[in-house]
């Protein structure tokens, strides 16, 4: 067993909207643990993909651009929100974009890009613990995780939850077309041949369609204290 192993932690994986970045930072906050949002890994080889016009249907060239990508979680001195660089560059809210998330998906599927991630996310798990979201994190990346939670909602309330963030931030959206795209990316993140989003085994399954913020961090934070 390698010494990381016995640092506990708790995984999150859910589809797109289900909540698992709201829920994962409280959770984090209230254990005092490290967070590990490994979606931003994803979104930024796909952010590069992008600007250096590498055609994401080239596999290996895209697996080139992910080994050769720097990404750095950089935590600000105030204890305020972790900056993440890409090459040395803080692409701040360029990253959470619907166009970025397109990216990162398509890119995902790629099994080396997978394989040139997977030893960034393993440093991560560090004392006193870690709260990890993604879409694998419980089936492949950290399996042997103690407590591992798989959030979901109903597609309309996701299509919903999303489309009141993009409004609040002034970002002219179609309800429509919000829950076409998650759906395309729903399907994409579940039938892909490697590690596709599913539940882990032994994963509590928490339908968040209808329940507040708080009642899911109260339902989660009872997986890990019992
Ligand atoms: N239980 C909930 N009830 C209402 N709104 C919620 C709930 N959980 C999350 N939200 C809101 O839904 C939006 C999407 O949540 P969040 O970004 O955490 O989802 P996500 O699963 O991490 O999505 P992605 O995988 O695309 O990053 C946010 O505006 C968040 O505040
Ligand atoms: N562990 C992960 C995390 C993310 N992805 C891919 C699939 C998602 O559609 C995309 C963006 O993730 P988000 O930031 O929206 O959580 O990245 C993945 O395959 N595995």
């Amino acid at each position: 067993m390698n010494s990381s192993a016995t640092i506990p932690m708790l995984t999150i994986d859910g589809p797109s909207g289900s909540g698992k970045g709201t829920i994962s930072l409280h959770v984090a906050r209230e254990l005092g643990w490290r967070l590990l949002d490994s979606g931003v890994l994803y979104r930024a080889v796909g952010w590069v993909v992008n600007q250096e016009g590498i055609d994401p249907a080239d596999h290996a060239a895209v697996t080139a651009c992910a080994q050769r990508t720097r990404i750095e979680f950089v935590a600000a001195d105030d204890g305020s929100e972790v900056r993440v660089l890409v090459n040395d560059e803080d692409l701040g809210s360029q990253l959470r974009t619907e166009v970025a998330g397109k990216y990162a998906s398509a890119i995902a599927a790629i099994p080396g890009v997978r394989e040139a991630l997977l030893q960034l996310q393993l440093s991560l798990r560090q004392a006193p613990g870690l709260v990890a979201d993604g879409r694998d994190m419980g089936t492949v990346v950290f399996p042997d995780a103690p407590f591992k939670v798989f959030l979901t909602a109903s597609v309309a309330e996701r299509a919903a939850r999303r489309y009141k963030q993009l409004r609040e931030k002034g970002v002219e959206v179609k309800l429509e077309a919000l829950q076409q795209d998650l759906e395309a990316r729903d399907a994409r993140d579940t039938s892909r041949a490697v590690a596709p989003l599913k539940p882990a085994e032994g994963a509590v399954v928490v339908d968040t369609t209808g329940l507040s913020i708080d009642k899911v961090v109260a339902k989660v934070l009872a997986v890990v204290r019992g």
